[in-house]
């Protein structure tokens, strides 16, 4: 296995640029594809999960061109992929695969969707049932409720609300929103149960009207889209920078540092980006602009106890952070980070005592207590979670050296991370 010995560093300067948002990356090319017209896409995500998104497009006969430079023209077929048969891979791609699920299934046709093997342990029964009401016709080629699946081709009927759980991911209702302008009728959804990591279903409802479609709510249960609501491209649309990278480098500068985060600021649609205020209530010192962040060298922080479902991928990043706290932080209303790359309570309990914390872990929270001395030159796993490696890096930075297995597991949303951290790293 690849190791990467990241030294004892003791600073972090100067200024990084994000790569794109995958969030939005992954839904403006799946938007673009269901829309009628040509989009181009500045400063799309070049990584795993978009590239499992880009073959699956291409393999279903979307046009798409590559302009260079992250910039990407799409032929947008109104949903109608010209191929009524694929066998689509998409990894360990979540913004991929559940919404491709509903929009394959309610555009129709015979597709078989699978992934790594935990994708096939991830859920996505609850997705699944919700689209069953609608006449689609899915079947679990695994376990049931999980990947892989097989789509086939059914009369749909929407004329009755569709109800949806949401609290085991958003992306279920993110998918379903997605694909239903598709079939040409009025929709409504019923969301049942408490919904989880609600600023996602905000990017998908800022892109989706981007594209055309206004969905009426009310609150976070009623959702509606009308009969003739059909995704007309924008023409060109541009991609943030990825809030949840963000949180690496503002980490960095509030640990050891003078950083500029280039790429998300205030006007960010992205809910990572409530990082920065959990951060600054640890005591980070942070200033936004319109387009970047500046964190600085902090010193000691105070402990937090926090409810994190708004922000469940960064708040990955506090559990490191919590390491430099003056206290015991507990990191609340985390259940998904079972399902995710990896069961990331249990990874980051295991990751965080070799490092000699004392970790707490319940079903749906962290509780971190700081050594008193660090381990230095803890092997830590990553699980094939990128966020693992990603977060772990941010030791090093405290002068504590650390070895990060398979560091190349950050390509799933970050390729260059190593080089960029190593270029702010000192
Ligand atoms: O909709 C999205 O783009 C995402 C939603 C979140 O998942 P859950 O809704 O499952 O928490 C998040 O963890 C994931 O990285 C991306
Ligand atoms: C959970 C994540 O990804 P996804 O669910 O999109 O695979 C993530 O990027 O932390």
């Amino acid at each position: 296995m690849e190791q990467l010995h990241l030294p004892a560093y003791h600073r972090a300067q100067g200024s990084i640029t994000l790569p794109g948002s995958k969030s939005i990356s992954n839904r403006t090319l799946l938007l673009a594809a269901l829309s009628e017209g040509v989009t181009t896409i500045r400063d799309l995500l070049a990584s795993d999960d978009t590239a499992r998104m880009l073959e699956a497009l291409q393999t279903l006969g979307v046009g798409l061109e590559n302009l260079g430079n992250n910039d990407w023209v799409v032929t947008g077929c109104a949903g109608k992929f010209p191929n009524k048969q694929a066998d689509l891979f998409l990894g360990n791609a979540g913004t991929a695969f559940r919404p491709l699920t509903a929009a394959l299934a309610l555009a129709g046709g015979d597709y078989h969707l699978h992934g790594v093997a935990r994708m096939h342990e991830r859920p996505i029964g609850d997705l699944v049932d919700a689209l069953r009401q609608a006449g689609a016709e899915i079947a679990y080629l695994g376990n049931a409720g999980y990947p892989p699946l097989q789509i086939s081709t059914a009369k749909l009927d929407v004329s009755q609300p569709i109800k949806i759980r949401g609290d085991v991911s958003s992306q279920f209702l993110t998918a379903l929103l997605m694909a239903l302008p598709l079939t040409g009728q009025a929709a409504t959804i019923e969301v049942v149960g408490e919904l989880i990591s609600k600023p996602y279903i905000e990017i998908t409802l800022n892109l989706m009207q981007r594209f055309g479609v206004c969905v009426t709510r009310d609150s976070w249960q009623y959702f509606h889209i009308a009969a003739d609501a059909k995704y007309q491209s924008p023409k060109d649309i541009y991609v943030e920078g990825d809030a949840s990278s963000a949180s690496y480098f503002i980490a960095a500068g509030i640990l050891a540092g003078d950083l500029t985060v280039n790429g998300v600021g205030k006007q960010s649609i992205q809910g990572d980006i409530q990082f920065a205020e959990a951060a600054k209530s640890m005591g980070g010192k942070l200033v936004y602009g319109e387009n970047h962040v500046h964190a600085e060298l902090t010193g000691k922080l105070r402990a937090i106890d926090l409810d994190c479902n708004h922000i469940p991928d960064a708040a990955m990043t506090l559990a490191v952070m919590a390491m430099f706290a003056d206290g015991t932080s507990t990191l609340r209303n985390i259940a998904s980070w079972r399902v995710k790359e990896t069961d990331r309570i249990a990874a980051m309990a295991t990751e965080l005592r070799k490092l000699g914390a004392t970790v707490v872990e319940g079903a749906d929270f962290i509780q971190v207590t700081p050594p008193t001395h660090f381990i230095p030159n803890a092997v830590i796993d990553t699980y094939d979670d990128h966020r693992m490696a990603m977060c772990f890096s941010l030791m090093s930075l405290a002068g504590i050296p650390i070895i990060i297995n398979d560091p190349k597991c950050v390509a799933k949303t970050f390729p260059d991370y190593f080089k960029v951290f190593a270029s702010i790293a000192s």
